[in-house]
């Protein structure tokens, strides 16, 4: 797929804008703070009915006004598809339109329109918490697996009401029991589609890296790790635990707990690599993540990257341009400066290529 042309509406500093991409390589500079990071926002916001930078909807929203809109024009092999995105300030949920049609969730744009942001908070994927890991993992699930989404959220919803008991102190087989088995039957089925994902993922992330030719990557291991000790079910494990989980308040096995360890040697690979080398690291994770799409479920997705080659050294920078071209996705890049002819996207042709300048939230195609 690709998303050929998209309306904006009161969105951050952009106004009102109509811009129409290329299917390939889109780059968008200007100097800081003139609004190309609102387009690639905007881009991800049309997708999944959020923002990556921020919780609150209404700071997405121009000052002054009292809602937005979003409109998307998706070509795919099979036809097009018009999306359509309105949130108003202090409204509970968007209003979406697909051809027309209402939408009750976001999770058919999210489908039809996969995108994924390369972005300073991404660079926290290796050094931050086990929750990006998850999430990270979860996106790619999501893509794969048509039912995956529906499965962890019944999960999630089940490990709330597991979670509440336990702070209240409620044990009993007859109360925490039933919740105790939905989380052990959800979260096993929720495991089998995490490791299968995560399968497919390290063997394109290890073809990456060694085509990468990167020495920090030697001795570099990533696992998955499920959340409880695989040698036993996760079932027994909870009804073995329930005193320390009541100390502790909430669930403490299960796919909650999962995680992606990255590790160099015996050490968390966030304590030993170097800033740059975590981002190499990091974006390999993000492009072996949309070759999976690519390849194995023949989907081509969006990526967004925000400024990635601050911190990148020229080599690093020409390679990781390359294998974008060659990941075959519609790819949406930002600089502060013009790319000039020396710069990493210089072999790309100018016909396969649109350029945009930003200047206060107004976009001119060069
Ligand atoms: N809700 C809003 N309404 C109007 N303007 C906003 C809103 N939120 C942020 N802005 C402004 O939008 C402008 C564009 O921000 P954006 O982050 O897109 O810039 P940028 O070009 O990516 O900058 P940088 O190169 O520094 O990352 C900023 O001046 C910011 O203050």
């Amino acid at each position: 797929m690709a998303l050929e042309e998209l309306h904006i509406h009161h969105f951050r500093n952009i106004a009102s804008q109509r811009l129409v991409f290329s299917p390939g390589l889109n780059i968008v500079f200007g100097v800081n703070g003139s609004g190309k990071t609102s387009l690639l926002e905007a881009i991800y916001y049309l997708s999944t009915g959020r923002s990556f930078r921020t919780a609150k909807h209404n700071r997405v929203v121009q000052e002054g006004n009292d809602r937005l809109t979003l409109f998307g024009r998706v070509v795919e092999t099979s036809g097009q598809h018009r999306l359509g995105i309105e949130r108003v300030i202090g409204g509970q949920e968007a209003t979406l339109h697909k051809n027309g049609l209402k939408l009750r969730s976001v999770a058919e744009f999210a489908r039809l329109m996969p995108v994924s942001v390369i972005e300073p908070g991404t660079f926290d994927l290796v050094s931050g918490g086990p929750g990006y890991r998850r999430r990270f993992l979860d996106w790619l699930v999501f893509h794969v697996e048509h039912d995956y989404g529906r499965r962890w959220k019944a999960c999630q919803r089940a490990i709330r009401q597991r979670n509440h008991l336990l702070r209240h102190g409620i044990l009993s087989d007859q109360e925490l029991g039933p919740w105790t088995q939905q989380v052990a039957v959800l979260g096993e089925e929720i495991t089998q589609s995490r490791e299968k994902g995560f399968e497919l993922f390290r063997q394109e992330l290890d073809q990456m890296l060694l085509n990468a030719g990167a020495d920090w990557a030697q001795g570099l291991k990533v696992e998955f790790a499920r959340g409880w000790d695989a040698s036993r079910g996760l079932e027994a494990t909870l009804r073995a635990n329930p005193q320390s989980e009541q100390r502790a308040g909430f669930t403490l096995y299960g796919p909650n707990r999962a995680d992606i360890r990255i590790r160099c040697g015996n050490l968390p690979a966030g304590e030993v690599l170097s800033r740059g080398q975590q981002r190499s690291l990091v974006i390999l994770m993000k492009l072996a993540q949309m070759r999976v799409l690519r390849e194995q479920c023949g989907i081509r997705g969006l990526c967004l990257l925000d400024d990635i080659n601050a911190e990148l050294d020229a080599s690093n920078q020409q390679l990781l341009a390359g294998e974008l071209l060659a990941l075959d996705c519609q790819l949406f890049v930002t600089s502060i400066t013009s790319p000039g002819h020396e710069g990493p996207w210089s072999d790309v042709s100018p016909g396969d290529y649109r350029m945009f300048h930003v200047e206060h939230g107004q976009f001119s195609e060069q």
